[in-house]
């Protein structure tokens, strides 16, 4: 396994910088989520550490050794996209030896077959090993391309999307299975997704893009509780944090230039009681009763602002209540939408 590390890298189309500017430190062994909207330029980033893109400017080094010319498959780099690509008149069991055939990396076949069983294992599919390749169902058929990936022990693999094609529960399933594969080959990963809980649950860090700008790096944590921007604190969270005019709540004290206010769900309260000044008037419009949480929906007094909020006992309010709403721990962001210290 090996680190990963861009400087300055640089990738224009026409009109379009799909990536700017782009620092990137990975150490050996860690799972960086790149997590952006469509067009942010994360699946460009991963073609440019592939050596399937070329970049303008900066350069790329994987293991301390600058690769920015080199062609893709002397990065030693493992490529998971998001739709299978299987060779469809193979079996799986001969899906999974390819790359160990190929004759870059010429592998004894007791090897072959040692390697695409232990994986086979990993992934569960070692019952389906004589099946062609076609005769597997979708999540089946993305378990064979992501092992056809594992088989092998580049310095670096890159996942491009690998489970957005697959049902709820597959998906669940194969986020947790990849985690801990990641974590037993102590394997290097750089992988892409626009959904956030795959960014929270599998990331040792996450890296935010936006429009090809890597806007901040942190712990999903760090980004979570600390995002630099209004922007970056709407990707992570569900429900969505809620973001609304300062103006708003003026009771509620916080920094002079901030222009926009944003508290998570679980950040507000609501109360029945008018004691406190700082509190806003709103109204319960409807409940939603999800199976660990319940979250009420509020509409500002005087304005068509509506905040959800997570409330424990959500149960004991009704649509049309008239409640007071508490900030409690409110993130300020001025007119570019930038983050400003309380
Ligand atoms: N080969 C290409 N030719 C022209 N424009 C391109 C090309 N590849 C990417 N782009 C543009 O570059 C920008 C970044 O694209 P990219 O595919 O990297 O985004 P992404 O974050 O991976 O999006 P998605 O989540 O939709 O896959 C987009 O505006 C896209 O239209």
């Amino acid at each position: 396994m090996a680190e990963l590390r861009l400087t300055n890298v640089g990738k224009r189309f026409g009109a379009i910088q799909a990536v700017d500017s782009l620092h990137l430190d990975i150490p050996s062994g860690e799972f960086f989520v790149l997590l952006g909207p469509s067009g942010a330029g994360k699946t460009t980033t991963l073609r440019l550490v592939a050596g399937l893109e070329q970049p303008d400017a900066g350069n790329v080094y994987i293991g301390g050794r600058e690769v920015t010319a080199h062609a893709p498959a002397l990065r030693d780099v493992a490529f998971v996209f998001q739709q299978y690509s299987l060779y469809p008149h193979l079996s799986v069991f001969d899906n999974l030896a390819f790359p160990l055939r190929s004759p870059l990396r010429p592998t004894p076949e007791r090897e072959v077959r040692r390697k695409v069983e232990e994986v086979a294992h990993m992934l569960r599919i070692h019952d389906k090993l004589k099946n062609p390749a076609t005769k597997l169902s979708g999540g089946q058929m993305q378990r064979v391309a992501i092992g056809r990936a594992l088989v092998r022990s580049p310095s670096i693999y890159l996942m491009d999307e690998p489970l957005s094609s697959l049902d709820a529960k597959l998906r669940n399933d194969l986020r947790l299975e990849l985690k801990r594969i990641q974590q037993d080959l102590g394997a290097t990963m750089l992988y892409v997704t626009h959904d956030q809980i795959e960014a929270m649950t599998m990331a040792t860090r996450i890296g935010v893009l936006d429009a090809g700008v890597l806007v901040q790096v942190g712990t999903p944590q760090q980004i979570y509780e600390d995002p630099r921007s209004s922007h970056v604190a709407a990707r992570l969270g569900s429900p969505r944090i809620n973001l609304f005019p300062r103006a708003l709540v003026p009771g509620v004290a916080g920094p002079q230039q901030a222009v926009t206010v944003g508290v998570r769900a679980e950040h507000l309260r609501i109360h029945r009681d008018a004691s406190n000044t700082a509190h806003r008037d709103a109204r319960v419009k409807r409940i939603e009763r999800l199976s660990d949480q319940h979250l009420v929906h509020v509409g500002l007094d005087d304005s068509d602002q509506e905040l959800i909020v997570s409330a424990p006992g959500g149960d004991s309010f009704a649509p049309d209540d008239a409640v007071r709403v508490e900030l409690m721990r409110p993130l300020w962001f001025d007119a570019e939408g930038q983050r400003i210290a309380a």
